[in-house]
């Protein structure tokens, strides 16, 4: 499947606010993600890209004093209300972190543990969705012989792709990659990056990155947000050739030219 910006988008940030003690962080944050797109979220240090992301799997309920405002939308249905199921919330939005984080558990329980905390008790069920996980992200031949041993004896790329693993083992309608490769060496950076391409069009993906170029090769829109009067905000979105070539805000301009930020 390649992206399709005709159908409705998957994921809708509409309006969204984040603050934090009351003070904002983010402010009226607009964002469409279609189906099998995937969204570079990228600017400067401090504007509230992670912040947004946290928003999206309501990870901020967690923060004492973190506040959203606005409406979050997965399929046209708001995840922001009361009666939202959070683990279904999870189980539907995935997420993986800057910082490769297996358990440490043996590298099938891993994937086995996710699944378990969801309700497919079953081994022999869930052992091939373990398996179509790990052939997804290329590690199969890489560990088939070794589900056993700890995650932690992985590389720092089979880690972070382990770790992708984990997080599409659910069949997510969403995930979301916080700077996955900004810990990762060049040749893990490599392997996770082709990782993330061929995901494209399987998922829709909104990926926080602070490397432009990484934005560039790999995504197929870009949000450019930035710092307004102290608080982060989305000053432009749209295709990624665009958003590089020629871009309507002059904040972009400056920014995906490397002369500012
Ligand atoms: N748990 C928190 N408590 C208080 N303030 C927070 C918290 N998390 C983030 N902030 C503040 O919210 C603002 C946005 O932070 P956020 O981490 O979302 O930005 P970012 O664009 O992702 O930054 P970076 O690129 O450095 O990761 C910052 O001013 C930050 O200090």
């Amino acid at each position: 499947m390649i992206c399709d910006r005709t159908a409705p988008p998957v994921l809708e940030l509409d309006d969204v606010s984040v603050s934090y003690g009351g003070r904002p962080a983010v402010q009226h944050a607009s964002l469409d993600v279609a189906a099998g797109e995937l969204m570079a979220l990228v600017g400067p240090s401090g504007c509230g890209k992670s912040s947004l992301l946290a928003a999206v799997n309501r990870m901020a309920d967690m923060i004492p004093g973190c506040r959203v405002s606005g409406d979050i939308r997965i399929d046209g249905v708001s995840v922001t209300g009361q009666g939202v199921s959070l683990p279904l919330l999870r189980r539907r939005v995935g997420m993986v972190f800057q910082q490769p984080n297996p358990f440490p558990l043996s590298i099938a329980d891993n994937l086995h543990f996710p699944l378990r905390e969801h309700g497919i008790g079953q081994r022999e069920v869930r052992e091939p969705m373990v398996e179509r996980a790990l052939r997804d992200v290329g590690l199969w031949g890489e560990v088939a012989g070794r589900l056993d041993q700890s995650a932690l004896t992985l590389s720092g790329g089979q880690q972070q792709r382990l770790c992708v693993a984990r997080a599409i083992v659910l069949a997510p309608e969403v995930l979301l990659l916080d700077e996955p490769c900004s810990a990762l060496d060049p040749i893990a950076t490599a392997s996770v990056e082709r990782l993330i391409l061929d995901l494209k069009g399987r998922y829709t993906m909104l990926m926080v990155t602070h490397n432009l170029a990484q934005a560039r090769r790999l995504a197929d829109s870009v949000a450019v947000c930035w710092m307004e009067n102290g608080c982060g905000c989305v000053v432009e979105s749209g295709q990624t050739e665009h958003m590089f070539t020629t871009p309507g805000h002059p904040v972009t301009r400056a920014y995906c030219q490397g002369l500012a930020g």
